[in-house]
């Protein structure tokens, strides 16, 4: 995002007002493109896509709007999802590049692409934040929002599934699906999104078509509908067969000519009007199977599956036009929320950035509706109004300042300071109420009033972090400037949660993985230049107990001349896995007269006392909390009840059987044959559990279950143990309890160092 903040930082001299009229639009799209090519001498982007948009003459209004607002039907908000290093940069790279937004070809392993903003992106080599790009496509506007991934930022990937109406897959040709691609699929089927194949690296050793046509057949369950065929494989790649039309695409001018056909065309001197009847008809036939590619991807009965190698620059453009003939438009998908909006505003945030003089950037995807500057919008989620100040489509690598955006499109605003990721946005708290009552009747009828809900405040679904650690500023006096860069990188990515350490008072980071606290810890230095430090990361383990408990406890207190008494008695026993966080239960005698302010006061009480478990002060799950009896003498302060009840909760989780649950991660090693074993050895060393040994062309691939606190640093590991030929990809599976053995090991390491300590 930093490019954003670049082309803002110059811009911000030139003072535009909104109200300005068409003609200074065009002036300030071209100061961008000036700020742009001074930036970058390599990247230029073309003159002609914006200091003269096409169809867009002095102030012609009209067809502004049809540039800035194209036909819904020629829409298409795709996204591109794959294992980690499959390409997917390299070919948002080549789309760009071919549509004519850039000069000269981006190269991850040269760090200077256009959609892995983040500086640590660009070293990394990896895809972190999504970025939606905009652009043109014969005729077809095409939003599309590059995905990461790598597990630690799955969240990214699936905040973005939300948003799109179709997706291109692409896979390895030499390695066909792998493990996050079977994560992403699955999310995709979730949010039932339409899919296209494309198999990349079709030019390196060990590509195999048919092998990977065949992994997306078996691992996928899905039905592919090979619409090309590579002419070549890995050094042999050339170009393609166009199954649908019988056309031969090489990107060599050197190849060879498909002398195999023998056929004899028809000539225009011989037979011209068997010729034109001839080509009429085959045009018909392949206009229906076009029509029919696309019914059937739409359908998702099917996916069409394409080849080439974007590094190598083949295959790319018939990709999209594939994107285009095979993808929905925004109104081909069905929102069955859609209709209790009745065409007023209704778009989805999914995504938040800060930029440090506009302050938040929100991308939003609007279903319904017309997105305009100045205007007052209603977020369903937090139950407030805000007004952005202003509208700008990502065209590319800029920000294009417009004047209004319809139904279909993807939008980036200025100016809502308390939107975060995955909030609902409509026009005003009347048109929410006016939607959640047609939601309520419709869905009375169908008897589902939780899913209306769960539609009108479509949230994201955040998984629990794994990982925790604590930070530190370099001084106290530069808590408040942590705590605020904290709470801004909380509002991007819900996945990171912040909490206090009630007994040390320190900051403590939860997030997904590894890589996602190294990478919050160096954006913290970088964009909020804060030296920060972080203790070990610790593994996020849970309890809970194993039989059932009573307790009792009595708090009798004077204060002042008033004396306050609560004296409970309750039951702690373990519940089915799954449930979560204490349930809470009142025996029939403690709820009949029970005052609201001592409920919620229990609630939170059980709540607490559930935060920190008496093993390891990990928070306690799976348990129910049944309250049997309960005096409380009137005048008792609530906080009173609060502690009582805590109290008297953690008797309970002492005096029972204990259980420690870590959390298990899926594991799969992709390795030669040569180094399976030493692979094997050390995971046996690390309590993993082999599932499979699967042969992929050359490679053998390990399936497996291993625990978290096992497993990191494992990627320096695999390393040296392979000598660098070995990749692998971790998933967080679930929590598993501990054997005796392992718990014990554990307990004594901490109770060692708080010894130590
Ligand atoms: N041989 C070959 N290498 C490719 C091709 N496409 C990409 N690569 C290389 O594969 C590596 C990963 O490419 P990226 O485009 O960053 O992949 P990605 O899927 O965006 O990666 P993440 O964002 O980290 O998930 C880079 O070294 C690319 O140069 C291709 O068609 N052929």
């Amino acid at each position: 995002m930093f490019t954003h903040w670049r082309i803002f930082a110059v811009s911000h001299q030139k003072v535009f007002s909104v109200s300005v009229f068409f003609f200074f639009f065009f002036t300030m799209c071209y100061c961008r493109i000036r700020a742009i090519l001074k930036r970058s001498k390599t990247r230029v982007p073309l003159r002609r896509n914006y200091s003269s948009p096409p169809g867009v003459v002095g102030n012609d209004v009209k067809s502004l709007h049809s540039v800035i607002n194209p036909p819904v039907a020629k829409i298409r908000n795709i996204g591109i999802m794959a294992h980690i290093d499959a390409g997917k940069t390299t070919t948002t790279e080549r789309f760009l590049y071919y549509s004519g937004y850039t000069r000269a070809l981006g190269d991850v392993d040269d760090g200077d692409t256009v959609t892995d903003f983040m500086a640590q992106e660009r070293e990394r080599g990896i895809t972190i934040q999504s970025a939606a790009v905009t652009f043109d496509w014969k005729g077809y506007r095409v939003n599309l929002i590059d995905t990461p991934g790598h597990v630690d930022f799955t969240l990214e990937v699936e905040r973005c599934l939300r948003v799109l109406d179709g997706a291109v897959a692409v896979f390895d040709a030499s390695a066909g699906v792998e493990a996050q691609t079977l994560t992403v699929w699955k999310q995709a089927d979730k949010h039932k999104i339409p899919r296209i194949c494309f198999l990349n690296k079709m030019d390196k050793t060990g590509a195999s078509f048919n092998y990977a046509v065949e992994s997306i057949r078996e691992k996928l369950k899905a039905k592919p509908l090979i619409l090309q065929l590579p002419i070549g494989e890995a050094k042999t790649f050339k170009g393609l067969v166009d199954v649908v039309n019988k056309e031969k695409l090489l990107w060599n001018s050197n190849s060879d000519d498909g002398k195999d056909f023998e056929r004899k065309p028809l000539l225009e001197a011989s037979d011209p009007e068997l010729l034109k009847e001839t080509i009429e008809a085959r045009n018909a036939l392949i206009e229906q199977l076009q029509t029919a590619i696309h019914r059937v991807t739409l359908a998702q009965a099917a996916v069409p599956v394409l080849c080439g190698s974007a590094l190598k620059n083949k295959g790319v453009q018939p990709l999209l036009d594939a994107v285009t003939m095979y993808l929905p438009s925004p109104e081909e998908r069905e929102y069955g929320f859609l209709q209790w909006y009745k065409g007023d505003l209704c778009a989805l945030a999914f995504k938040v950035l800060h930029d440090k003089q506009r302050g938040p950037l929100v991308f939003l995807r609007i279903y319904s509706g017309t997105l305009t500057p100045q205007l007052a919008i209603h977020n369903i989620n937090r139950n407030c109004t805000e007004r952005m100040s202003r509208l700008l489509l990502p065209f590319a690598d800029q920000h294009v300042e417009i004047p209004s955006l319809t139904a279909g499109n993807i939008a980036l605003t200025v100016g809502l300071k308390q939107t975060a990721t995955g909030d609902t946005i409509v026009s005003s708290k009347s048109s929410a109420l006016a939607a959640a009552r047609r939601a309520g009747r419709g869905e009375k009828r169908h008897g589902r009033s939780s899913e209306a809900e769960s539609l009108l405040l479509a949230g994201v679904e955040i998984p629990e972090p794994v990982f925790f650690c604590t930070i530190e500023p370099p001084s106290v006096a530069k808590q408040p400037d942590l705590d605020h860069a904290l709470e801004r990188l909380q509002r991007e990515d819900p996945s990171l949660k912040v909490r206090l350490d009630p007994d040390s008072g320190q900051t403590v980071l939860c997030g997904m993985g590894e890589l996602h606290i190294e990478i919050i810890h160096d954006r913290i230095k970088r964009e909020y230049g804060l030296e920060t430090y972080l203790g070990p990361l610790q593994v996020a383990y849970r309890e809970t107990i194993l039989n059932s408990v009573r307790a009792t406890d009595t708090l009798d207190r004077t204060l002042g001349d008033k004396r306050h008494f609560v004296s409970a008695e309750l039951e702690a026993r373990p519940v089915e896995a799954a449930a979560g966080m204490a349930v809470i239960e009142y025996a029939d005698c403690v709820s009949e007269d029970l005052a609201q302010a001592s409920r919620e006061a229990i609630e939170n009480a059980v709540h607490s006392a559930c935060l920190q478990g008496p093993l390891l002060g990990s928070p306690v799950h799976d348990v129910a909390i049944k309250l049997h009896s309960l005096t409380i003498h009137p005048g008792t302060s609530t906080t009173m009840v609060n502690a009582c009840i805590s109290r008297c909760i953690q008797k309970a989780l002492k005096k029972a059987d204990k259980q420690v649950l870590e959390p298990l991660m899926s594991l799969e090693v992709t390795v030669t044959r040569d180094y399976l074993s030493p692979v094997l050895a050390d995971l046996a060393q690390r309590r993993g559990n082999i599932q499979e040994i699967q042969t992929r062309q050359d490679n053998r691939v390990v399936i497996g279950f291993v625990p978290l606190a096992e497993i990191m640093g494992y990627s320096t590991v695999l390393r040296t143990l392979t000598s660098g030929s070995a990749t692998f990809a971790l998933e967080f599976s679930t929590y598993q309890a501990m054997s005796p053995q392992d718990q014990s090991t554990l307990l004594n390491q901490r109770s060692g160092v708080a010894q130590v300590l």
